[in-house]
């Protein structure tokens, strides 16, 4: 299990480092952990405290003790009496609403993001934002006449054109349907990649998360329940139990590797194996983000034969922990992958499962969703 002060797993320049404590009302906020990933996802259940502590970060809350350093900047520190205020803190901010100017149009508003950063500190250039959110076309058209997507996606460049030094987004998509988020994922993905700030983004989505963090901040009441890498993380399916249980689950990365066009398959190479998947429109090579939901592996003693599954990986189980009710998350080592299977109490007692154990995990095919691939780079996992 991650530590709850999530240490870093190498001498990166640590992104973030908080720890405070804030009461607001009859809420208490107690949060510990640090950082160093590209995008850090804050995740847990309505009222855990997300949109507070991301406000503490953005100089919007004052808390009553603590740190909060970013980037090795010390924003907030109680005991010596430090505490920058939000037009200092260099902190780009994207909300659930766009909250573009009307009068203006998108060009302008883009513009209006730089107006505050002091010449001499601007660095990001205006053709790369535009580029990397694809929203060349649209700089002469008033937010009025944007789709919800658009119009996030020109918040995000308005915030990235004031050279900030870090980005909050909180809940940035959660206005939007389904189609529309699937539309602006890879832009958020470039962002994070060639984007060269760091983001914090507060979702509900296991989904989302999975897709998009690089590391994982699970809050509940106000405290941090865990924090660490995504892949760490979302392997402990019962940090999800109030929401997205169903999708929490392994994130492994693997390459594409040759297209079976005759029966529309795609087979992609991870550590624990060929994985063979739905056709992928993804040239040979690709490196691809692949979630195996734990609840969508079954666990085999003998290699299965005669199954309609397409996807068998042999492993070692490495550990098996409580989870939910009748359930137990079995940690496996397949290769190098780490993968988690959801099984009943019962399963685990009748099949003999303990660590050390060799096994064979039957992925259904069906776990491969669209959604659940998104095309990665080496270290961003
Ligand atoms: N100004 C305030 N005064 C008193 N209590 C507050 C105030 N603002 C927020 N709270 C309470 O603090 C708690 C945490 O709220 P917060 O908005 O940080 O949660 P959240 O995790 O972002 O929730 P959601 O996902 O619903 O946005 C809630 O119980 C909320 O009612």
């Amino acid at each position: 299990m991650a530590g709850a002060t999530g240490a870093p797993t190498d001498s990166r320049l640590m992104i973030l480092d908080v720890d405070i404590r804030h009461e607001q009302g009859a809420f208490s906020l107690q949060t510990r952990f640090r950082s160093d990933g590209k995008l850090t996802a804050l995740f847990g259940p309505s009222g855990s405290g997300k949109t507070t502590l991301v406000n503490a970060i953005g100089g919007l809350v004052r808390p009553d003790h603590g740190r909060i350093v970013v980037k090795e900047r010390v924003l907030v520190d109680t005991k010596a009496d430090v505490f920058v205020p939000k037009h200092r803190r260099r902190i780009g901010y994207v909300f659930q609403e766009a909250r573009l100017f009307p009068h203006l149009n998108v060009r302008q508003n883009l513009l209006f993001g730089r107006f505050f950063t002091p010449r001499r500190e601007r660095r990001a250039s205006f053709d790369h934002v535009v580029g990397l959110l694809g929203i060349g076309h649209l700089l002469a058209r008033r937010p009025s006449t944007l789709s919800g997507g658009e119009r996030q996606r020109v918040a995000i460049g308005r915030a990235l054109l004031a050279d900030p030094q870090l980005l909050l987004m909180d809940e940035p998509l959660a206005s939007l349907d389904e189609a529309r988020k699937a539309e602006i994922y890879p832009y958020i993905e470039r962002l994070r990649d060639e984007g060269g700030v760091p983001i914090v983004l507060v979702s509900h989505s296991v989904a989302e998360i999975a897709r998009l963090a690089t590391s994982i901040v699970v809050l509940s009441e106000g405290r941090v329940a865990a924090s660490g890498p995504a892949a760490e993380i979302l392997r402990h399916t019962s940090l999800f139990a109030q929401t997205g249980l169903a999708e929490a689950g392994a994130l492994i990365e693997a390459k594409v590797l040759r297209h079976e066009d005759a029966f529309g398959l795609t087979v992609l190479q991870a550590g624990a194996g060929l994985l063979t998947v739905p056709r992928l429109e993804r040239p040979a090579g690709t490196r691809l983000r692949v979630r195996l939901r734990a609840r969508d592996i079954i666990l085999s003693l003998r290699k299965p034969e005669g199954l309609s599954a397409l996807n068998v990986l042999p492993g070692v189980i490495s550990s098996i922990e409580d989870a939910e009710g009748a359930s137990m998350d079995v940690q496996l080592d397949c290769g190098g992958d780490r993968l988690v299977a959801r099984v009943t109490r019962k399963s685990v007692a009748e099949l003999g499962l303990t660590p050390g154990l060799p096994i064979h995990a039957i992925i259904k095919s069906i776990a491969f969703d669209p959604e659940a691939v998104a095309d990665t780079r080496p270290g961003t996992m």
